[in-house]
């Protein structure tokens, strides 16, 4: 039997053929990381499940090898210094430095230019850039003179690096992932420093959040105060990050919508822009379509549909309206859909949530809940994970549950939320009146319930 090391190397070998291939298949050699990020190429991989697949475990054989051989100080360390990772990408993010090295092109920015741009001493500069090139992000091109490369380049913001200060409410705008780093990297960061404390001793705050920042409210009743309306839409604005760099589709093949009856009303629950809506709808446009969110999520669903595609709401098949779904639901639809709501919230107010949405239901009703799975590292009768290559950890580590474990911290932190496992929605379900159907597997899995006969 081949040793764990080799196992490792192997499983890396043979994935990073398949990989290779795919990419000669699509016209070109896989690109160095030197090289700026490339959208157009990126979205057309990311969409390619088989190319996914083999990337996650190539990513999960390297990881758990680095983990194997680096010592345990060495990767304690680094783990317990990941707050110099949100800060420093904090920084680069905040004061546009991907944007001034992309009109600095290949050549690259010395650290002094780039702190007489921004106004900070070019040696911290040197500082935080090199520890970011350290770990892959930006290039380190001559001694303290610093370049874009593949991960840096997707900080890259829409403005000429000399705007983007002008205007804090559009600073994000059409920069999903600067958008999405932005917000990790200051409310999630804002709220980690209360997470410890709010677990053993909430003191009547609803999340580590809020008890940081000692308000008695939701992070969405903060958003919607008139100072923190930049940071609201910064917020609609990186909640389409996934899908940007992820690619599209596995919305409109979640249910077989052309199926419903022509007319059919679709209701997107807590809905922000609509991304998804927008998805589904361009597929079924034949159905109506209504999206509910606050007014500060409807104002951000109104500029989007203004500029992608303004006739569907000239022409009534979609309708944007202010709906909390803490108050019954208006519409008896023949589909509610939330993404990303029910992990927002703790086990009452998703009940609440649910509740509201089957007392409008008709029998014949559908509920579809886009939400990511968590997956435990051990292999999981349900859910499976036999199958994954040994020595895999079952859930692939990072590679397959890096970025929902991630974001479960984040809903402790803003919301007191969570990301939940198959069982769990379930049993969440049939507390609400849902019988839980199918699950449709993907990045984001859908959770099909129909309404549960009394
Ligand atoms: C995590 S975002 C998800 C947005 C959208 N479903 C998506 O996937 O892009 C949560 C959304 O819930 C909305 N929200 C929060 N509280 C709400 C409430 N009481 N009623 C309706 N929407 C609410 C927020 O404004 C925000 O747009």
């Amino acid at each position: 039997m081949t040793d764990y090391l080799t196992e490792l190397v192997q499983i890396i070998a043979s994935n990073v053929k398949t990989l290779q291939s795919a990419y000669v298949i699509n016209g070109r050699a896989y690109p160095p990381l030197d090289e700026p990020l490339d959208p157009a190429q990126a979205a057309k991989i990311a969409s390619n499940n088989a190319v996914q697949e083999t990337t996650r475990l190539i990513v999960a054989a390297a990881t758990q090898l680095v983990a194997s051989v680096r010592s345990p100080f060495d990767v304690l360390g680094e783990q317990a210094t990941g707050m110099y990772n949100t800060v420093t990408l904090s920084f680069v993010n905040d004061h546009n430095i991907a944007d001034l090295l992309k009109e600095a092109g290949p050549e690259g920015l010395d650290a002094k230019e780039i702190g007489k741009r921004i106004g900070v001493d070019g040696v911290y500069v040197a500082q935080c850039l090199r520890y970011l090139a350290t770990r892959h992000i930006f290039r380190e091109v001559k001694p303290n003179v610093f370049a874009n490369n593949r991960l840096s380049s997707a900080l890259v913001k829409s403005k000429p690096f000399n705007e983007i200060e002008s205007d804090i409410m559009t600073k994000y705008d059409d920069a999903p992932v600067s958008a999405f780093v932005g917000h990790v990297t200051d409310e999630g960061f804002i709220g980690s420093q209360s997470f410890i404390e709010f677990m053993k001793h909430p003191k009547g705050y609803s999340s580590p959040l809020s008890m940081t920042l000692q308000e008695h409210t939701s992070m969405f009743e903060w958003y919607a105060r008139p100072e923190q309306k930049w940071r609201a839409r910064r917020f609609a604005t990186a909640m389409k990050a996934p899908a940007k760099l992820r690619g599209q589709g596995a919305y409109a093949s979640a249910l077989d919508w052309n199926s419903l009856p022509s007319g059919s009303t679709i209701v997107d629950v807590g809905a922000s822009t609509g991304v998804v809506t927008m998805e589904i709808a361009r597929s079924a446009p034949q159905h109506k379509y209504v999206l509910h969110d606050l007014e500060g999520g409807i104002a951000a669903a109104q500029r989007h549909w203004a500029k992608e595609w303004p006739e569907a709401v000239e022409n009534g098949t979609v309708t944007l309206e202010v709906h909390s779904f803490f108050d019954p639901m208006p519409v008896q639809a023949d589909v509610y859909f939330m993404r990303a709501i029910i992990h927002d919230w703790p086990e009452d107010e998703c009940r609440q949530i649910l509740r509201h949405l089957n007392a409008a239901a008709k029998p014949t009703s559908k509920l579809v809940l886009f939400e990511m799975m968590a997956l435990h590292a051990c292999s999981d009768e349900l859910v499976g994970g036999n199958d994954v290559p040994y020595p895999l950890l079952a859930n692939l580590g990072i590679a397959g549950a890096g970025f929902v474990t991630m974001i479960d911290m984040h809903m402790i932190s803003l919301l007191n939320g969570r990301e939940r496992t198959a069982r769990e929605y379930e049993e969440l379900g049939k507390q609400a009146g849902w019988k839980l159907e199918t699950v449709k597997p993907g990045l984001v899995p859908a959770f099909i319930f129909s309404k549960a006969v009394e």
